[in-house]
């Protein structure tokens, strides 16, 4: 199932489950806009080369449009879709003033220059800087992108319609990038996973972890549960993936990722197969990378007793009922990553206010959210009698569809 007829399936069962009727519920699915552009930029050797961009802004209801901008060359307009539409539902979960959208550009970010990834950025800023804005839709770095790439947006940008620095966000703090945007996406997978252990009488620090995923959110997650007792078991990124029962010393892989950019030949561990990483023995399976990457080729195979989905749709459905059976309790990728969107929102906030917060504060208030979120998954698990995926779904969709009635767009 693609991610997109994936989310669709998702969004119909909790819609089922609020009772809404099938007009609202129209309302909700269809996107608000979808944009698709060609970029062509001169490469360094003077030829031409051109790219597909897409835009979809899902949904305003609740406020701008918020979500990512990934360069893959997996970025197709159903993936870029879905993902829209899961930033709708996941800052509804967050419960922060924004709707969704996602962004994308078909390309290899590994095999371009820097100053090819500039050309290409500034050209598809060029074609579709009318479309976002400070109160319109708000982009921020996903895979393959930075704190640099959101710099290049915003200059792009400012040079239309002057000095915006709300207009993007995860921009570098010299920029007016918020003090622990870079960390808060694996910092929200902290707290997430605490409240969820919690709930079973666990801890970070009596469980073994594994990890797909060596980027952004998939290395501050190692990080920061590292540093509270966690034992990560293997790690994997697209160069490898290795493996040490007794526990990867992180801090060593993070300095030996950094100069060889990526885990390949570390020697803190095993090497074994990347393809195997996510059937490894453990007690938390901590997906960071791709989605649709637990199937039901694996799932039967899974041997973690709780899935923590850092990354955005990493489960499949026919994945999701196989390991309903096992007993596998899932966090859904719309509570458990949604601290990387709140970040965000503190740092439109304090662009906004012209204000800058300290660290402590920025954490301190994640934590807020993220606690208030999980409680609010569980009371919908309850009222709803189902699991903690439909809890959040039940949540992020009910909350949109209030202000969708309120605004009288679903008549
Ligand atoms: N950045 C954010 O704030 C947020 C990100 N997310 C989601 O988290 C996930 C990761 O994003 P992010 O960390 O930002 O992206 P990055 O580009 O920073 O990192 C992605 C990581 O995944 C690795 N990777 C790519 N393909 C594979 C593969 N086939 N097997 C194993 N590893 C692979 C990459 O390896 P290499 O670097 O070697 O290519 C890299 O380590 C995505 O699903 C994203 O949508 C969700 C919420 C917020
Ligand atoms: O920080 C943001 O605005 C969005 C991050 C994102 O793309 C995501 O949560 O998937």
């Amino acid at each position: 199932m693609n991610a997109l007829a994936a989310t669709n399936r998702n969004f119909k069962l909790a819609a089922r489950l609020l009772g809404l009727d099938s007009k609202l519920e129209k309302c909700l699915l269809i996107p608000f806009r979808e944009i698709k552009v060609e970029c062509t930029i001169p490469k360094d050797d003077g030829t031409l080369a051109s790219f597909v961009g897409f835009r979809v802004q899902h949904d305003n209801a609740r406020g701008p449009m918020k979500g990512g901008i990934r360069y893959h060359p997996e970025v197709d307009p159903d993936e870029v879709n879905a993902l829209a539409q899961l930033m709708t539902w996941k800052t509804a979960v967050a419960n922060i003033p924004y709707g969704g959208a996602k962004g994308g550009i078909g390309c290899d970010p590994g095999e371009l220059s820097v100053s090819e990834l500039e050309r290409l950025t500034r050209v598809f800023t060029q074609k579709i800087h009318d479309l976002i804005g400070v109160h319109t839709d708000v982009p921020a770095p996903d895979m393959g992108t930075n704190p640099q790439t959101m710099a290049w947006i915003l200059d792009e940008y400012s040079k239309f319609h002057g000095y915006s620095p709300a207009v993007v966000t995860g921009k570098p703090v010299d920029l007016g990038g918020s003090l622990g945007r870079d960390a808060a996406t694996g910092r929200g997978v902290l707290y997430a996973t605490q409240a969820l252990l919690q709930e079973y009488g666990k801890s970070i620090s009596d469980q073994r972890f594994v990890i797909q995923g060596f980027g952004n959110v998939g290395s501050w997650a190692a990080e920061l549960i590292s540093e509270n007792g966690g034992k990560i078991v293997a790690v994997s990124d697209i160069t490898g993936a290795i493996k040490n029962s007794n526990g990867i010393d992180i801090p060593k892989l993070l300095k030996h990722s950094k100069e060889h950019r990526g885990i390949k030949g570390f020697n803190g561990g095993d090497p074994i197969d990347p393809k195997s990483i996510l059937v490894e023995d453990c007690d938390v399976l901590i997906p960071a990378a791709l989605g649709g990457v637990i199937n039901r080729e694996n799932a039967n195979e899974i041997k973690a007793n709780f899935i923590i989905e850092a990354a955005n749709h990493p489960t499949d459905p026919e994945a999701d009922e196989i390991l309903a059976k096992k007993g596998v309790i899932i966090l859904p990728d719309i509570f458990a990553n949604s601290g990387g969107v709140t970040v965000s929102y503190f740092e439109w906030v304090q662009n906004i206010q012209g204000f800058m917060w300290d660290e402590a504060k920025v954490n301190n208030e994640l934590k807020t959210y993220m606690t208030k979120g999980f409680k609010d998954m569980k009371e919908m698990c309850k009222t709803h009698n189902c699991d903690l995926r439909m809890g959040a779904f039940t949540l992020g969709v009910n909350r949109v569809a209030r202000a969708t009635v309120l605004r009288g767009w679903e008549a």
